[in-house]
């Protein structure tokens, strides 16, 4: 393939509910949606994960537009293609900019997909039907409120709740959910609020039964983990701290995760998040795909890489109706009783419905 034409375009979708982590607070998904087209005509769509303010990472959605349009478009545009595997190696001598270069190596891949006529998830080695996912609810004003949220979304059947925590938002917490509902898979997720010197807090997390605490420590932490990880005998499951297979070997190998959240993203695309998920099959690391409050592009994206075997543990990619009121893509993600089922049509599987995506387009350039 040979890539002529790509659009970037900086969206604003409002979000049903403000959703607050321990680094902050989000009230509308602002992002860079990617459309590239190939020689032949063929479209494929990308989404950057990087969010408005520098708070998950360092990237955020105007260095994504800088680094797209100065150093990553420049290296693909008008360059013949064999195979999307190819993107990472193209990309290797720019530094990090995960997430840009995830958002237009996800675009080829769709491309690449249509013209092989098979579903990205099968273009990545996907064979799963369905995918179990679970949902990933912020931190609330009060326990009271949390607690409803989390039946109703248990009576939507999500296969695993996950739970945002923060210092003063975590021991208590955990304590009542687990009374409230004693059979429900939990997990905690910290996005690094918490200090070595926290480890006997963390402890008293021990006593809830949860399927894993991710990211307790640091955000560029793999040494105070595998210290940790002795302690505690809940799993630890690296987030922010993976960002290649070399990070997720170090991890492994010095015992800082039993379990990987995989985002594609963070890992800088669909090739690194599948030799991930390799190596961590042939460690016994069960893996799960987490969420970036993606748009439907997005999501599709993380449905298709979910597919694969390793991909044992439910996911954040929740239904599109999770956070908005209407999603770019037709028809929507739904996720049924905790389950998506997987499209079988080539490519991401969703079409990305235009008017929609126009309705959200703040800004928008064009690269030929
Ligand atoms: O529903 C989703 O898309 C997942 C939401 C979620 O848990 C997260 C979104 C964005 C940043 C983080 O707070 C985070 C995570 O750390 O996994
Ligand atoms: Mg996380």
């Amino acid at each position: 393939m040979k890539i002529e034409h790509i659009v970037i375009r900086h969206l604003e979708m409002d979000m049903k509910a403000p959703f607050t982590t321990s680094f902050g607070t989000f009230d509308k998904k602002e992002f860079l949606l990617l459309e590239a087209i190939d020689a032949d005509g063929t479209i494929g769509w990308g989404e950057s994960v990087a969010f408005n303010v520098p708070f998950y990472s360092e990237e955020t959605v105007k260095t994504n537009w800088h680094m797209l349009e100065d150093f990553l478009i420049p290296l693909i545009l008008h360059k013949e293609i064999i195979h999307p595997s190819e993107v990472n190696e193209i990309f290797s001598a720019i530094r990090k900019n995960n997430m840009a270069k995830s958002a237009l190596e996800g675009a080829i891949w769709d491309i690449y997909s249509q013209q092989t006529n098979q579903s990205l998830a099968h273009a990545l080695g996907g064979t799963r039907k369905n995918i179990d996912v679970g949902i990933s609810i912020g931190i609330q004003n009060s326990i009271e409120e949390l607690v409803d949220i989390v039946a109703g979304f248990v009576k939507e059947g999500y296969k695993r709740i996950k739970v945002k925590i923060k210092p003063d938002w975590d021991v208590e917490v955990m304590r009542t959910l687990r009374k409230t509902f004693p059979d429900v898979a939990f997990m905690a997720d910290a996005n690094s609020a918490y200090r070595l010197a926290d480890t006997e807090l963390l402890k008293q997390l021990d006593d809830f039964d949860l399927m894993m605490i991710e990211q307790p420590l640091a955000s560029d932490d793999i040494i105070d983990h595998a210290q940790l990880q002795q302690e505690l005998a809940t799993a630890i499951c690296l987030d922010e701290s993976i960002h290649s297979l070399e990070d997720a070997r170090k991890a492994v190998e010095l015992g800082s995760t039993k379990i990987i959240n995989i985002k594609i993203g963070r890992v800088g695309g669909l090739t690194e998040a599948v030799k991930i998920h390799d190596y961590c099959k042939e460690n016994n690391i069960p893996v799960w795909c987490g969420g970036m409050l993606e748009s439907g592009v997005g999501r599709a994206h993380n449905v298709a890489l979910t597919t694969l075997e390793n991909f044992t543990l439910p996911g954040d990619t929740a239904s599109s109706s999770r956070y908005f009121e209407k999603d770019i893509i037709e028809p929507e993600v739904i996720a049924e009783n905790g389950s998506i089922e997987v499209p079988e049509t080539a490519g991401i599987g969703y079409t990305v419905n235009r008017d929609t995506v126009e309705s959200y387009t703040v800004a928008k350039k064009e690269y030929k």
